[in-house]
């Protein structure tokens, strides 16, 4: 931000506040654009963004994190920004033309998708001047964003909840197809702001100025207080500018009659003997103790210094002060006897009322609404307090979590009505209550004591548990029910739906194999339910490639997250399901089998890799950081027993092997590039990553890093089952890649798939023509033999049948054996067939027939050596 700010007060150094600095984020800020885009999804699809209040950057890192490369990010503030790779910054003033055209200048006659408004004065003065400021500068915000927006665009901006709010809204709406206002979870409870997303830009041809005018725009509240005030309700207005100093107003309408300053001074009688003390404090500057009386009332004892201090400046004194003050005058007034009197007087005008029959319905109807208010205030209060169990609740459960963020709360804002809540805790807590668990909310409902006699910072704490261990004992209560609940929910699905039973034990299974390595691709046409786009469309696609595979383990790694049930490719039949799992408990070294390493030739043999060895290595390294932890788990040198049962011989792996994560190893590039040579980058992931390194659109450092990210190190020790499930499904890292690129990719690969091999084909051709050749002489033959007239019907029959079946059958004869004779003692040198030997004969020397045997040796295990 452009002023500097304290770090230690009220809460600064919160949760947010870390996870900020954990990430790499500049402000805290960023969380409440992660969950807004969370909650609107606007960022995915921008291609060109604009954010107006930028500094330090916070929103700006966002974007560029959740935006499509390339995409156009612009970001201004009066304050000079540190540079963000792919973003352009200003240091301009938003409400200023040079400011539009130095945006102009830059997007030449693009138009952004998205403007994004964070914008804060730096006042820092009075909380009023600050929110109308505040008002102000989102129309400004505004104004550059129809400039710039293109239609169907989306305007995000923060507001204050001030008078102006409303007046904002109904301009928004004129605008924009859909308004909602919200209030993310990373934004603090004790802050008026709110965000409204301001969605499907209507870009009208003409906009009348007037819209974006703060003078027309906030006028009808300005003049309607005003009018109030003409109406003679000053003392209600001036008990607002106490309690809620948002509602007053500028002085528009000039100074009073006759009092021509704003400092205003009163002697503190006023305020003591006055029947309204409020209006007393909302429009004076200051109360003297000038008179004698006056000066004895100083000299009281409960004339505290503090009291003194109120009464000398009331400008800057908060809403305890004023309490203090109030409290102080009632107290003076009982001493002085005051108070009695306006009683006795009370009920002078009571006996008088009687006296005077005062219409009973009248009374009836004032009993009425004494009641209808208190039944009003009563449930605000219930409504408060509900909303703070929900909140402490809430924050319970996050400090119990290691993401935070993933429990994409929304809190139920009251006064936004109609919107929903990203997860709304609403109805677990109701069944709770209903099963008698939640006493522990109960119990806070009546510890939660009234905010006003509360600091912000006592409503944190005050509130709260009294102990340590009361707390622990009740989060452990909660989060038992919260299991229990989930488990009904679990069984009540496997229950109903058989699929859910087949998944939960596919999960198991993967989740006992802890490792997953990366598969062949498979169809895109099976089902799939996280089709979203992002990364879920990744997570679908690598879910595919992941049950495609046959028999490949170690190439691509997962985070260690549960991985979704599997299916198998229908066009491959691949090996049977145990031996599937028996692989998953393989050297990872151990050698890859053909289609892996077939797919990998194929895809290496392209021109784009010639002499690119070195940037190979970097898909690799990419694999190795998302997969390292598990590698690290499971790569033990195990190999099953089953495997002696296989065609193939096993080989000890290869020392070049070993040295695959060594990263002191000098040849460590040539030896990633031989392994991924050899073992293929099977994933269509991975080759979008090596094809961006070859393009140079990323670099081994940035992959690195990427690799490093919250979930690579995602312990999942003493989570809950419900937790670990969500989990699952969401808590994914955003691979760097596009999905076009992925499905470019993967269209590639099947196409490649679906070629058989050029020689197999060839030879099943020939032994297709063939096939026909004889067919077609079997029944040239069977017409001859047909023909013949010196044969019986019977002799052509089983003559036709045999040439039939010579004509159908593989043509193949069966190759005659030829014995090996060696030629020893005296038969050496004798010429003819040897004594005994029946057939076709070969005569060798003992030397000839050991190199025979020898050379069959070799070549059966040359072939073996091929096949795997
Ligand atoms: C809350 S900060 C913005 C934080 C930012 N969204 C982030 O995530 O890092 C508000 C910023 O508004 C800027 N600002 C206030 N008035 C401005 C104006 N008239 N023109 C440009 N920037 C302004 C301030 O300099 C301040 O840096």
């Amino acid at each position: 931000m452009g002023k500097s700010q304290k770090k230690t007060g009220k809460g600064r150094l919160d949760k947010y506040y870390k996870l900020a600095k954990e990430q790499g984020y500049r402000a805290r800020s960023a969380f409440k654009l992660i969950q807004l885009n969370k909650k609107y999804a606007f960022l995915e699809s921008a291609r060109c963004c604009i954010d107006l209040c930028a500094a330090p950057g916070g929103w700006l890192q966002v974007a560029s994190k959740y935006m499509p490369q390339n995409s156009v990010i612009v970001g201004v503030d009066l304050v000079p920004i540190k540079p963000i790779p792919r973003v352009v910054t200003f240091a301009s003033d938003i409400t200023t033309t040079q400011c539009r055209n130095l945006i102009r200048n830059e997007l030449k006659d693009w138009r952004a998708d998205v403007v994004l408004h964070d914008g804060a004065p730096n006042v820092g003065t009075a909380w009023i001047q600050d929110a109308y400021s505040q008002s102000e500068l989102v129309l400004m915000s505004l104004k550059l964003a129809v400039d710039f927006l293109v239609k169907g665009g989306t305007f995000v901006t923060k507001v204050f909840r001030s008078a102006d709010y409303n007046n904002l809204i109904w301009v928004f709406n004129q605008l924009f197809g859909k308004v909602e206002a919200t209030k993310p979870p990373s934004s603090r409870n004790v802050s008026a702001e709110i965000f409204v997303v301001c969605r499907d830009f209507l870009a009208p041809k003409h906009i009348d100025p007037k819209f974006l005018d703060p003078k027309h725009v906030f006028k009808e509240l300005g003049t309607s207080v005003a009018a109030g005030a003409d109406k003679g309700s000053s003392a209600n207005n001036l008990q607002a500018n106490v309690f809620q100093p948002e509602k007053k107003r500028r002085h528009r309408d000039g100074y009073a009659d006759g009092d021509y300053t704003l400092f205003k001074a009163v002697p503190v009688a006023d305020f003591v003997k006055s029947p309204d003390p409020i209006s007393v404090l909302g429009s004076v500057n200051r109360m003297t103790f000038k008179t004698d009386e006056e000066k004895e009332w100083y000299a009281l004892d409960i004339t505290t210094g503090d009291i003194k201090a109120n009464c000398d400046d009331l400008k800057v004194l908060g809403k305890g002060d004023f309490k203090a003050l109030l409290k102080w005058r009632a107290a003076l007034r009982e001493e002085l006897g005051l108070d009695n009197k306006t009683k006795e007087t009370e009920d002078v005008t009571e006996t008088v009322e009687i006296v005077e029959e005062a219409d009973e319905e009248q009374q009836i109807q004032e009993e009425l609404e004494r009641l209808n208010a208190e039944a009003a205030a009563r449930t605000k209060r219930e409504r408060r307090r509900a909303n703070e169990i929900k909140t402490k609740t809430i924050q319970r459960m996050q400090l119990q979590m290691t993401a935070p963020l993933d429990i994409g709360l929304e809190q139920h804002d009251a006064s936004l009505g109609g919107q929903d809540d990203f997860f709304d805790l609403g109805g677990a807590e109701t069944g709770l209550r209903k099963r008698g668990g939640v006493a522990a909310l109960g119990d806070e409902d009546d510890a939660a004591s009234d905010e006003e006699d509360k600091g912000p910072d006592n409503d944190e704490t005050g509130s709260v548990l009294d102990s340590d261990e009361e707390r622990q004992r009740k989060v452990d209560g909660l989060e038992a029910e919260m299991d229990g609940l989930y488990d009904a929910y679990r069984d009540r699905m496997r229950e109903r739906d058989a699929k859910f039973k087949v998944k939960e034990s596919r999960q198991k299974n993967a989740e006992r194999e802890e490792w997953q390595g990366i598969q062949q691709p498979i169809d895109v046409d099976s089902d799939s339910d996280e089709e979203a786009g992002g990364w879920e469309t990744m997570a679908a696609a690598k879910e595919q490639d992941e049950d495609s595979s046959s028999d490949d383990d170690s190439e691509s790694g997962d985070d260690g997250s549960t991985p979704a049930p599997r299916k198998r490719p229908r066009s491959e039949p691949g090996p049977s399901k145990p031996a599937k799992r028996m692989k998953l408990v393989n050297d990872l070294r151990e050698p890859k089998k053909q289609s892996a390493s077939d797919a990998a030739k194929v895809w290496f043999s392209q021109d784009l890799f010639e002499g690119v060895d070195d940037g190979m290595e970097l898909g690799d390294d990419e694999t190795d950081s998302e997969m390292s932890v598990d590698e690290d788990a499971d790569g033990s040198d195990i190999q099953s027993d089953n495997m002696a049962d296989d065609d193939f011989e096993i080989v000890k792996a290869d020392e070049d092997d070993d040295d695959m994560w060594d990263v002191e190893d000098e040849n460590e590039d040539h030896v990633k590039a031989q392994k991924i040579k050899q073992h293929g980058l099977v994933t269509a992931e991975a080759m979008a990553l090596a094809q961006q390194l070859v393009n140079r659109q990323t670099t081994k450092t940035q992959l690195i890093n990427d690799g490093f990210n919250r979930y690579s190190l995602n312990s999942k020790e003493g989570l809950p089952d419900w937790f670990l499930d969500e989990e699952a499904k969401f808590y994914k890292p955003n691979i760097p890649i596009t999905k076009e690129a992925v499905a470019a990719l993967r269209a590639k690969q099947r196409a490649l798939d679906a070629r058989p091999i050029k020689k197999i084909a060839e030879a099943k051709a020939r032994k297709k023509f063939k096939a026909a050749q004889r067919l077609e002489k079997a029944m040239k033959k069977a017409e001859g033999v047909n023909a013949t007239a010196d044969m019986s019907e019977r002799e052509k029959a089983q003559q036709i049948e045999k040439v039939m079946r010579k004509g159908l059958s593989a043509g193949k004869k069966a190759k005659k054996e030829v014995k090996v004779v060696v030629a020893k003692g005296a038969a050496r040198g004798v010429k003819g067939r040897p004594k005994g030997v029946k057939g076709r004969y070969t005569m060798v020397d003992s030397r000839m027939k050991k190199e025979v045997r020898a050379k069959k040796r070799v070549e059966k295990a040359n072939k073996k050596r091929k096949r795997t």
